[in-house]
């Protein structure tokens, strides 16, 4: 694909290459040369995933992240006209983090992925409502655990048991989470994803959610998925722009994946799907 010139895959197991899909773990690095055709590919394999996974079964599960590239993303798929071809009734869009703060609030996570998409996929293209799943924050409950339990509580409604997925089977100790089809994420300049922060505790929570004090990027609180409930994904998707995150990429990318002392400084480490992991990074963050 032109795009994804110069295209250099990367992967911490040996032998693999960009076109293989099954090899659990297997990370691959796709290079764009700029922030703009970075959000505009990603956006467009976005929609081709849903397409392909349409194809195969439903419903598909999307999870969405925040930060300037994610939403960036999002403001692409939503020109795309593409968008008409995906059966949106049949795809739950979550979240994996969210900043603790009330509804409509603009630096919600939510209120910036309403913006730039899932209200015109509700208002224009029979996306339901009941299938947006944003976390809840202070206008719904007390804390940020409060809303991390509750939002353990939503996922499991629709965790693999109750959809009747054949296609992942969990391990010991996953938690109970959708097999999300694809689960996008930022990454940070410390190597952050999600709300999962280097040294905070969140990194070795258990279950499927934590509730996050403290954060070093604003605001302070917030609620975020676990490793264990990103790991649960099929495809995990990082997408990073610009040079400040490529000293962190770059060692994500050279550790084993998911080693727990990579991750405890370089969150980014363990953020892997069970079929598929890909980084589409701008060239600065590839260099
Ligand atoms: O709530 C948030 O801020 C995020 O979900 C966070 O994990 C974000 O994705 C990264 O910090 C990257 O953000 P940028 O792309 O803006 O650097």
């Amino acid at each position: 694909m032109s795009e994804d010139a110069p295209a250099a895959p990367v992967t911490s197991r040996a032998g693999a290459s960009a076109g293989e899909d099954a090899r659990p773990g297997a990370r691959l690095v796709v290079v764009h040369p700029d922030p703009a055709v970075l959000a505009e590919a990603a956006a467009a394999r976005l929609l081709t995933r849903i397409l392909d996974v349409q194809s195969v079964r439903s419903p598909v599960h999307v999870v969405l992240t925040g930060g300037t590239v994610g939403i960036r993303t999002l403001a692409r798929v939503a020109e795309s006209s593409l968008l008409a071809a995906v059966d949106w009734s049949g795809v739950h869009l979550w979240w994996g983090d969210e900043r603790f703060l009330p509804d409509g609030d603009p630096d919600r996570n939510e209120t910036q992925a309403r913006d730039a998409l899932v209200d015109a996929l509700v208002a224009e293209h029979g996306l339901p409502e009941g299938n947006v799943h944003p976390m809840p924050g202070p206008s719904a409950v007390g804390s940020p655990e409060e809303g991390a339990a509750a939002y353990a509580a939503e996922l499991a409604r629709f965790a693999a048991g109750g959809t009747g997925d054949p296609g992942v089977a969990a391990d010991a100790g996953t938690p109970a989470v959708p097999a999300f089809d694809v689960l996008l994420l930022g990454m940070g300049p410390d190597g952050h994803v999600a709300s999962l922060f280097p040294g905070h505790e969140g990194l070795t929570a258990s279950g499927a959610t934590v509730g996050v004090h403290g954060s070093p990027k604003p605001p302070p609180e917030r609620v975020s998925l676990t490793f264990d409930a990103i790991r649960a994904a099929r495809e995990v998707w990082i997408v990073a722009a610009g040079a400040e995150k490529a000293a962190q990429a770059a060692a994500a990318l050279g550790t084993t994946d998911g080693t727990p002392g990579a991750v405890a400084d370089v969150p980014a480490a363990g953020a892997v799907g069970r079929s598929r992991t890909l980084w589409l990074l701008d060239t600065a963050a590839a260099s």
